[in-house]
This record gives structure tokens, C-alpha cells and sequence, in this order.
């Protein structure tokens, strides 16, 4: 099977968002607009955090992908590519995120 990746995602998601199309979810939150897909985000983000405390590992792996869907949903609302948010991941390679919190506790004081 050839690999699948969130990239190949985020390109269904913005073909579906503008295909008017009555049966698909995507279009139908594109049109909601973005209260309604951060809050479907929401949501699934919060079953994803019950199925992690309840040790749910079906679940998680499920929830996560809710999650996940309705994230790059998110992304592609605000037109925020999905490349962007890699790039800034990349930007804090090589640096812990320890160090990181630590260096903006000093820049407040
Ligand atoms: N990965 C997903 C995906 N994950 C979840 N969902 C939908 O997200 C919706 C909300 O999920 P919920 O479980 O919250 O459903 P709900 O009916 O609100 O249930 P409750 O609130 O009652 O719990 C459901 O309709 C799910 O089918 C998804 N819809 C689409 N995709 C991907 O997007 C592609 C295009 O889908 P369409 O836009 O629908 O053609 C699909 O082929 C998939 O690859």
C-alpha cells in the first residue's frame, strides 16, 4: 500500500471544502464556517483526552484521527497550509522544549 500522509489529507480536504457536494462533511463544515469547525475540533480533542486517561487504546487511535481530520479542516478554514505548521515544527528541532519554556519564563520577568 503507498503511504498515506497528512499531506494527502489536507489535499482531499481542500478538493471536497469547494465541491458543493450535499454528502460530504468537509463542504458541509467549509459552509458552516470556522465557530462551527474549531468547535467540532474542539470536541474531538476533548474525546481524544478521555480516551487517553481511560487507557482506550482503540479509541485514542480513533479519536486521534477525528482529530487530526478536523484540525487540517481548521487549518484549511483559515487558509493556513499545512506546510507552514510543519516548518515551524522544524524551526524548534534541536531545541527542548523545556529550554524553550524556560527562555520565555525570563523574557516575562
Ligand atoms: N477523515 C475524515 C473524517 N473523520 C471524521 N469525519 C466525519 O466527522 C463527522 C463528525 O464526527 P462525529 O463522530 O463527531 O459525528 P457526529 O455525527 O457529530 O457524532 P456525535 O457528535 O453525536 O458524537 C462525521 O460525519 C464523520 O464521518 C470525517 N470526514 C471525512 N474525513 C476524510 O475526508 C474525506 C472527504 O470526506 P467528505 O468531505 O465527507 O466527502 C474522506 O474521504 C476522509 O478521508
Amino acid at each position: 500500500m503507498a503511504e498515506f500522509s497528512l499531506a494527502d489529507l489536507e489535499r482531499t480536504i481542500r478538493e471536497r471544502a469547494l465541491s458543493g457536494d450535499a454528502q460530504s462533511w468537509t463542504a458541509k463544515l467549509f459552509a458552516a464556517g470556522m465557530e462551527k469547525a474549531a468547535k467540532k475540533m474542539g470536541e474531538e480533542a476533548v474525546e481524544t483526552v478521555i480516551a487517553a486517561v481511560g487507557r482506550d487504546r482503540d479509541g485514542l487511535v480513533s479519536e486521534s484521527a477525528d482529530l487530526l481530520y478536523h484540525w487540517l479542516v481548521v487549518l484549511a478554514v483559515a487558509d493556513i497550509p499545512l506546510s507552514q505548521v510543519l516548518q515551524e515544527l522544524e524551526r524548534r528541532t534541536g531545541q527542548s522544549g523545556v529550554a524553550e519554556k524556560a527562555s520565555r519564563s525570563t523574557d516575562r520577568a
